[in-house]
C-alpha cells in the first residue's frame, strides 16, 4: 500500500460502529493513515473520537466495514489476525490506567503481556523484560521512580508512565485517546512533546485525539475533524481555519461543512480526503 503520501500503514474502509442502544456513533468512515504520521483526532465531546480510536483495535467491533494494517493480509477479522494487529498496537489512556499501589515498573511490564503466551503469563519476568521495561521508563524520563508506587507520581509523570507502558510493547500503531486532557496547559504540552518526539524518532505511526486545538496545530501533520461521528475536516493545521473550527465545535446540529472547510478538504493533501456529509449516507 504506498501513495503519492508514502506508505500507507492503515486503512479504514466504511468504519461504522452502532451501539447496542441503536446509536450510530460513527457514520461511515474512510481514511488511509501514512506510515510515520502524526495525526490528530479533533472534534467535540461526543464526535465519536473515541469510537474510532476504538474501533481500530478491536475494542468496539465495527457493526460495518473493514479495518487493514500493512503486512497483515486479510484485514483484522479473524481472531488471529486482531490479536496480531494488537501486539503492535499501543494504547495510551486519558486517566492512564495505572494500578496505583503497583511499582512503576510492574506497571509498565504490563505493557509486554500482549507479546505473551497465555501460559507464560504465570511466569516472573525475566531479566530482558525488566531491562526493556527499565528502558522505556528512562525514555520517558523518570528511572529515578521505577521502583516508586505508581500512585505516588503526579498526573504528568503517571502519564509518561502511560507512554512507556505502550512502548515496551514496541508498537508500530500508537493510539492514544485524549491523552493531556486532565493535565495543565504547560504539562499537557510537555508529555505531547514527549510523545511527539518519540514516535518521531522511533517512525511510529501515531493518532492521536485531542480537545486541544492548539496543540493538534502544534503537533499534527495531519487533522481530521469529526462531528456527530462523520469527518467532516482532514487537512493540514493550516488548513483548519478558524471556520472550520467554528463548525466542528458548533452546538448546532447541522453538519453541513462551509465553504472554506470543502476549500480544505478539497485541498487536502492526503489520499481520502474528508468525506464530507454529501458523500456520507446519514
Ligand atoms: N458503549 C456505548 N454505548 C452507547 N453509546 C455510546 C457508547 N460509547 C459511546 N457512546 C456514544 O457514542 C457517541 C460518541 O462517543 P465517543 O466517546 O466516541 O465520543 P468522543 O468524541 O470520544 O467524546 P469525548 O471527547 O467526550 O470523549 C456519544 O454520543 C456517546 O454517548
Amino acid at each position: 500500500m504506498t501513495s503519492a503520501m508514502g506508505e500507507s500503514h492503515l486503512s479504514l474502509r466504511g468504519i461504522t460502529v452502532t451501539y447496542a442502544d441503536g446509536h450510530t456513533a460513527l457514520a461511515p468512515t474512510s481514511l488511509e493513515v501514512q506510515q510515520g504520521g502524526f495525526l490528530v483526532l479533533l472534534g467535540a465531546s461526543g464526535a465519536g473520537k473515541s469510537t474510532l480510536l476504538r474501533s481500530i483495535n478491536g475494542l468496539v467491533q465495527p457493526t460495518r466495514g473493514e479495518v487493514s494494517v500493512a503486512g497483515l493480509p486479510g484485514g483484522v477479522v479473524s481472531r488471529r489476525n486482531l490479536l496480531e494487529h494488537r501486539r503492535h498496537c499501543g494504547m495510551v489512556f486519558q486517566q492512564h490506567h495505572l494500578i496505583g499501589r503497583q511499582s512503576v515498573l510492574a506497571n509498565v511490564l504490563m505493557g509486554k503481556l500482549s507479546s505473551r503466551g497465555s501460559l507464560a503469563s504465570l511466569w516472573p519476568w525475566s531479566k530482558s523484560d525488566k531491562l526493556e521495561a527499565l528502558a522505556a521508563i528512562d525514555r520517558v524520563g523518570l528511572l529515578e521512580k521505577a521502583l516508586a508506587r505508581a500512585d505516588t507520581l503526579s498526573g504528568g509523570q503517571q502519564q509518561r508512565i502511560g507512554i512507556a507502558r505502550a512502548l515496551v510493547q514496541k508498537p508500530r500503531l500508537l493510539l492514544a485517546d485524549e491523552p493531556v486532557a486532565s493535565l495543565d496547559p504547560a504539562t499537557a504540552q510537555s508529555v505531547l512533546t514527549l510523545l511527539h518526539d518519540i514516535c518521531k524518532k522511533d517512525r511510529l505511526t501515531a493518532i492521536v485525539s485531542l480537545h486541544q486545538v492548539n496543540l493538534a496545530r502544534m503537533f499534527a501533520d495531519r487533522i481530521v475533524g469529526l462531528r456527530q461521528g462523520q469527518v467532516v475536516f482532514d487537512g493540514t493545521a493550516a488548513q483548519l481555519t478558524e471556520e472550520v473550527q467554528a463548525t466542528l465545535y458548533a452546538k448546532s446540529p447541522s453538519i453541513e461543512p462551509t465553504r472554506s472547510s470543502s476549500a480544505a478538504i478539497a485541498g487536502s493533501p492526503f489520499d481520502s480526503p474528508a468525506q464530507p456529509k454529501e458523500f456520507l449516507p446519514c
